[in-house]
């Protein structure tokens, strides 16, 4: 799964849509189909560049359906799941629902779950923990506020975010992982990172792995940027050399704007 086909990069790159909270059921599909269709048209290969989107949990039967009944290759996961298997958790979603729905991926540790519900490293630990026993494959999310930022101690806050979160995961576990830097500060503002700041950020998550694990880990795992992400700033952000993939919000929701971010590699400056 890490090791790329795409031969212009070290790990295949991975296009990510969150559509948070948008889009029921009926919208979902609908949004879904004609994402498929653009990117057949446009012969999208799918091994060279990866696409997963993340709906609503009410949405993903339905989206097991489109899929299976008309044999996508568009991936997707859930946006959330419980630390828990099964049990008195009302209102959560078990890992083992979601396998059962075919999800690859699950998101972990969202700035808005962070904020919103008030969810803790520890927690998120837990949360890692349970997506790895049910074999999906978790994008956890790090990133500093605009304080932090300001104050300039965003590497330090991300880099014990990531130590927190990965805390007692092997080797194994973290060579498939994938993290996603999402600064705050840009999540649904049009305030960009600019390709050097996502560079900085991917470059220090990796050295953290390489120091928590080792190098030939570090060299597997995946790391996206997150925030304001559109089909203009893309292809930079992605031309980066420690950036993998990018997980959007806003513009997931768009189907020609997201299709124009899978087919990034169109406006690649190469040098
Ligand atoms: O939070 C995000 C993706 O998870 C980013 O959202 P926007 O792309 O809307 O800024």
């Amino acid at each position: 799964m890490t090791t790329s086909t795409n031969g212009k990069f070290d790990r295949t790159p991975l296009i990510a849509g969150n559509w948070k909270m948008n889009m029921d059921h009926v919208q979902g599909i609908t949004l879904l189909q004609k994402l498929a269709w653009t990117l057949s048209d446009a012969r999208h290969d799918y091994g060279r560049v990866e696409v997963v989107v993340f709906p609503p949990f009410t949405d993903l039967r339905s989206t097991q359906t489109l899929v299976a009944g008309d044999k996508l290759k568009v991936e997707y996961g859930a946006q959330d799941l419980s630390p828990n298997d099964s049990g008195a958790f009302t209102g959560d979603i078990s890992g083992q629902f979601l396998a059962k729905l075919g999800c690859s991926y699950v998101l972990v540790g969202h700035s808005e779950r962070r904020s919103v519900h008030g969810e803790s490293d520890e927690l998120l630990n837990e949360k890692l923990k349970a997506a790895y026993r049910h074999n999906l494959v978790p994008i956890l999310c790090v990133g500093e506020g605009l304080e932090v930022r300001q104050a300039g101690d965003h590497v330090l806050h991300t880099l014990a975010q990531v130590r927190k979160d990965l805390a007692g995961l092997n080797a194994e576990q973290v060579s498939n992982l994938v993290i996603a830097y999402e600064p705050i500060w840009a999540i649904g503002t049009g305030e960009v990172a600019g390709p050097d700041d996502a560079q900085e950020m991917c470059a220090a998550i990796r050295a953290e792995i390489a120091d928590l694990y080792d190098d030939s880990v570090a060299a597997k795992t995946r790391l996206l940027y997150g925030g304001s992400v559109k089909a203009a700033n893309a292809a930079s952000i992605l031309g980066e050399r420690d950036v993998d993939g990018v997980l959007v919000g806003g513009a997931s929701l768009d189907v020609g704007e997201f299709a124009n971010i899978v087919r990034f590699e169109q406006h690649l400056v190469t040098d």
